[in-house]
């Protein structure tokens, strides 16, 4: 029985760069960010149904990041139209991930991990943390979003100290060999526990 890791956080925290971690211990990652971003490019499985509801965000036959942005800047209610679209397929694609993996711990990166209820479907959950300030300091540098797109996401986010508190395993990453050391705790215990079973 392959082991399901739960990775969680909020925006710009450290999942993606955690995930890589665990990956490097051998565990086979799945990252639902990554998985919208397939979903969103050409012939991607989410462009078709934008395209019927929100026209105006697909362009040359793909979904546009930076057009979702702006309509969701001007009008909150289309962040939970795309969520309508996305999720399922988000929840399909997780789940064919999961029937060909092989390794002995698989990590999902799932940034609305808790929002989305998914907590029961995962054997334990890791939520990486760092400072409001710190994480608003790299998501700003990221240039990606303006403030005002970030504190509107942020907010639809539930507090990561309480994301924390519902977690079985907390990284913190206020550096890479810190971050490091933890995962490998993490995982060694995992075995362990695999181990014994
Ligand atoms: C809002 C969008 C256009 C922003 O795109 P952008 O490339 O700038 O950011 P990216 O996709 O890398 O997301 C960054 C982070 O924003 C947060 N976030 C994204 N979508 C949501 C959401 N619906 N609710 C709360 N937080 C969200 C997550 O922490 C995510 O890791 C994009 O995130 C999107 O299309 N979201 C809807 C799909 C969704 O819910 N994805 C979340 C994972 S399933
Ligand atoms: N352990 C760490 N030490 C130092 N910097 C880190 C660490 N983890 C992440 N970072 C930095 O923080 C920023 C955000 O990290 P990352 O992209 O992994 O976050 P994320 O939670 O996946 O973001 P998002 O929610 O937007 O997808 C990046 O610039 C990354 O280099």
């Amino acid at each position: 029985m392959t082991y399901k890791l739960g990775l969680t956080g909020s925006i710009g925290m450290g999942k993606s760069t955690t995930a890589r971690l665990f990956a490097e211990l051998g565990c086979e990652v799945w990252d639902a960010d990554a998985a919208v971003h397939r979903m969103y490019a050409p012939g991607g499985a989410a462009v078709e149904p934008v395209s019927r509801l929100l026209p105006a965000a697909v362009q040359s036959g793909a979904v546009s990041r930076k057009c979702l942005k702006d309509l969701i800047a001007q009008d909150a209610s289309v962040l939970k139209t795309l969520e309508q679209i996305v999720h399922p397929l988000v929840a399909q694609d997780r789940e064919d991930f999961l029937a060909s993996s092989v390794s002995d711990i698989v990590v999902l990166d799932i940034p609305l991990l808790f929002e989305g209820g998914n907590e029961e479907a995962m054997d334990a959950v890791v939520c990486v943390s760092i400072s409001p300030e710190e994480q608003e300091t790299r998501v700003m540098a990221r240039g990606t979003m303006t403030i005002e797109q970030f504190r509107q996401i942020r907010a639809k986010q539930m507090p990561n100290e309480d994301k924390c508190a519902r977690s079985n395993y907390v990284v913190v990453t206020d550096n890479l060999e810190h971050a490091r050391a933890q995962v490998k705790e993490i995982v060694a215990e995992i075995r362990g526990k695999l181990g014994d079973a």
